[in-house]
């Protein structure tokens, strides 16, 4: 009825004007609201800006916006922002569009990892760091760019470090470049040339040129707990501004002793808050998804111990692999009669604001990458947090009104951490950072221009790694076309290899499934109440030839079962079975849709790369030999007593409980990873013949007689 349309239509315009209001007034309170024209006029006179300011203070959603009124965005150029997570960029974006009141993906955007949500109009744009990188292989110059934000600069990714080195060059470039006359040709530092395509992007590599006058690039970098002053010094002497003030206060409570378990220590905290403290969020900051899924079981269990609490309580996970849509679901506002706690992995803690938390959980804690260059082993280990992300994590509460911090530890230990994290370039294997350097056109890794300089050992391993990869040449330049290929993939190198390849031994579309499942954390979820029932269902996928195999299998019996359900239902409803079926058989359901989504995402990748797509049906001893060929430095032979000696550095190493090669006969076999708990496990095995190694790898192994 045409009354009732009106009156729904003028309560959706005042329901808009009321938010609209609301998101105005906060934005005014904001501590950095009061110096908004100081850092406009900063930014005009520095072409690099530091600026440190409060959690919670305005930083990231605000200053680009000051910028853009500030004429940063007139002649056409954009402003990025970028975030060392995705899970940041895209929620600030879409908070940032909803200030703006535009349409996500116009004036304000993001883009991440297989996911662009611009369009020509997008001046504002958050994006991830690595994405950035990605950018650059194809505009040397940023010559879209008037001004980049390196925001949570701090936490100091590996994609951090390298961005800075190199907007530090861009910015030379660009600086040249707006001196130069527009007849002149400008040449980059590292040999590229910049030919204007009619489109606007710029491309490196080009014979012939035309070249655009480009004004200097302005850089900001932006932290609320960063070392001002090293920053400073890398960037020669660069302005620190310090935006003062917190929107609101959050309290910092420690235990009085040391907690012996942490996740015990958790779980209690969490269900105090519940009972005894007013309404509010909680978020708790967990090492990863193992972790995760424990406290969740935990925490439903307990609460059917406990007395009925005023809210009912409802448990969201948030970590990197869950699906995106599921990652979303924590930001959005809990039902009345609802309290949400939200377990999490350390994406939580810089940058986003999830609406409704008042209170953090922190137990000190963090998962990080740690790399021997001399054993060539990466892994993954639990290490204390710095100072600098302990106040991150309690900066997350606080950001609506006054907020608590629970710290699981006693206040003498939070003296004694570290003022920062250990960058990430100084505990990883670098041999992807210099595959995209490479693909940059810096072919000196050492003598690049890092903050901090990467360990020589490990540059020179990873060298050697993209070496015998075949991705390098003997003067250390990327091959053609191997190498091109390679830093064109989203992806590790040796996995990007191992896709190149399979296109050549007629398996890609399998190596593509494999590929994507390893790509996500456990395939297989086992409540440790059903071990029994769940070891016959999951061996009925396990393939005597190992989990890569075994992957594959259930990859395809999943399809199957889509398919079969499709001709009978509509996709939506086949999706709702498929979970059931995922329950039924002890599959990771989150996991198997996150691999289904990288698996298209790349086909994509290596479709427009001209790769021929074909498939080994069940024969797959050319899947097997072509793992072998692209992971030949995953390569072990079986001991005497049953151990394996990974061949490429001497290394000791059971296969992983959870392989179905566990107790193996064969005596060679190629893994996917090597982890170290108290023992070394190979994990993701598959069994080759070790002839191959000398046919498919002869520049690392040789046959003896
Ligand atoms: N999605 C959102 N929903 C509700 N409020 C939000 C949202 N995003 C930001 N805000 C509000 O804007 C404030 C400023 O957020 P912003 O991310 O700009 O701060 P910041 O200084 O960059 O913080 P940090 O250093 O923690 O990243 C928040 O404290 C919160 O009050």
């Amino acid at each position: 009825m045409p009354s009732m349309a009106t009156g729904n239509n003028n309560n959706n315009n005042n329901q808009f004007v009321n938010r609209k209001n609301k998101i105005d007034q906060q934005r005014k309170s904001l501590p950095i609201a009061s110096v908004e024209k100081r850092l406009v006029e900063e930014v005009q006179k520095n072409d690099t800006l530091i600026i440190v300011g409060e959690t919670g203070s305005g930083k990231t959603t605000q200053l680009p916006q000051y910028l853009f009124n500030g004429g940063f965005c007139r002649d056409g150029g954009i402003i990025g922002i970028t975030q060392p997570r995705r899970v940041a960029a895209v929620t600030v974006a879409k908070r940032v569009a909803e200030e703006c009141g535009v349409e996500l993906g116009q004036k304000v955007g993001y883009s991440i990892r297989f996911e662009d949500v611009t369009s020509m109009s997008t001046r504002i744009k958050y994006m991830t760091d690595g994405l950035l990188l990605r950018e650059a292989l194809l505009d040397p110059y940023l010559s879209r760019y008037s001004v980049i934000v390196v925001d949570e600069a701090h936490e100091r990714t590996v994609q951090t470090d390298v961005l800075l080195g190199l907007l530090k060059d861009v910015q030379k470039k660009r600086s040249r470049s707006s001196n130069a006359s527009n007849n002149d040709h400008v040449k980059s530092n590292n040999g590229a040339l910049v030919k204007e395509e009619n489109n606007g992007q710029t491309s490196s590599g080009f014979k012939q040129q035309l070249v655009k006058k480009l004004n200097p690039l302005k850089l900001i970098i932006m932290s609320a707990s960063l070392d001002a002053r090293g920053f400073s010094e890398y960037f020669s002497g660069a302005k620190a501004v310090h935006v003062q003030g917190r929107q609101f206060p959050v309290d910092i409570l420690y235990t009085a002793q040391p907690e012996t378990d942490c996740l015990d220590a958790a779980l209690v905290t969490i269900l105090q808050i519940h009972l005894d403290e007013g309404p509010g969020d909680i978020l708790v900051f967990l090492s990863g998804q193992e972790e995760i899924e424990s406290i969740e079981s935990l925490v439903r269990e307990n609460l059917k111990k406990l007395p009925e609490a005023k809210q009912k309580l409802l448990i969201l996970p948030l970590f990197s692999s869950l699906p995106s849509e599921k990652q979303m679901k924590v930001f959005t506002p809990a039902a009345v009669g609802f309290r949400k706690v939200i377990l999490a992995t350390n994406i939580a803690e810089t940058s986003v604001t999830i609406p409704g938390i008042k209170y953090v959980i922190d137990p000190g804690l963090v998962k990080v990458r740690s790399y021997s260059p001399d054993s060539g082993i990466e892994s993954l280990i639990v290490v204390k947090t710095s100072k600098a992300q302990a106040l991150q994590r309690s900066g997350r509460a606080g950001r609506e009104g006054p907020g608590k911090c629970f710290r699981l530890y006693p206040e003498s230990r939070f003296e004694g951490l570290d003022d920062s994290t250990v960058p990430e370039i100084k505990r990883c294997n670098l041999s992807n950072v210099i595959l995209q350097l490479s693909a940059l056109g810096v072919d000196d890794i050492i003598g690049f221009d890092f903050m901090e300089k990467p360990d020589r050992m490990a540059v020179i391993k990873s060298l050697e790694l993209l070496y015998l990869l075949g991705a390098l040449t003997d003067e250390k330049k990327l091959s053609d076309p191997i190498g091109h290929q390679m830093a064109r993939l989203p992806l590790e190198p040796n996995d990007s290899k191992a896709l190149i390849l399979a296109s050549q031994f007629g398996c890609l579309e399998e190596m593509l499934i494999v590929v994507s499942m390893l790509s996500v954390e456990s395939i297989f979820y086992v409540p440790r109440e059903k071990l029994e029932e769940s070891r016959a269902v999951i061996k009925s996928f396990s393939s005597p030839d190992g989990d890569h195999l075994t992957l594959l299998n259930v990859y395809r019996a999943c399809l199957e079962f889509l398919e079969k359900n499709k001709t009978e239902n509509s996709n939506d409803k086949a999706e709702k079975n498929l979970r059931r079926w995922c329950k039924d058989n002890f599959i990771n359901n989150r996991s198997l849709k996150h691999a289904r989504d990288i698996y298209k995402q790349i086909r994509e990748n290596v479709e427009r790369m001209g790769l021929k797509i074909s498939s080994c049906g069940d024969d797959t001893l050319q899947l097997r030999r072509c793992l072998a060929a692209s992971y030949f430095l995953n390569a072990a032979l079986k001991q005497p007593d049953g151990t394996f000696r990974v061949l490429a550095n001497g290394q000791i190493a059971e296969v992983h409980p959870t392989s179905v090669l566990r107790r193996t006969k064969s005596e060679c076999i190629i893994f996917y990873n090597l982890v170290q708990t108290t023992r070394n496990y190979v994990r993701n095995v598959t069994r080759i013949d070790y002839l191959w190694l000398a046919e498919l790898a002869p520049q690392c192994y040789a046959l003896k007689d």
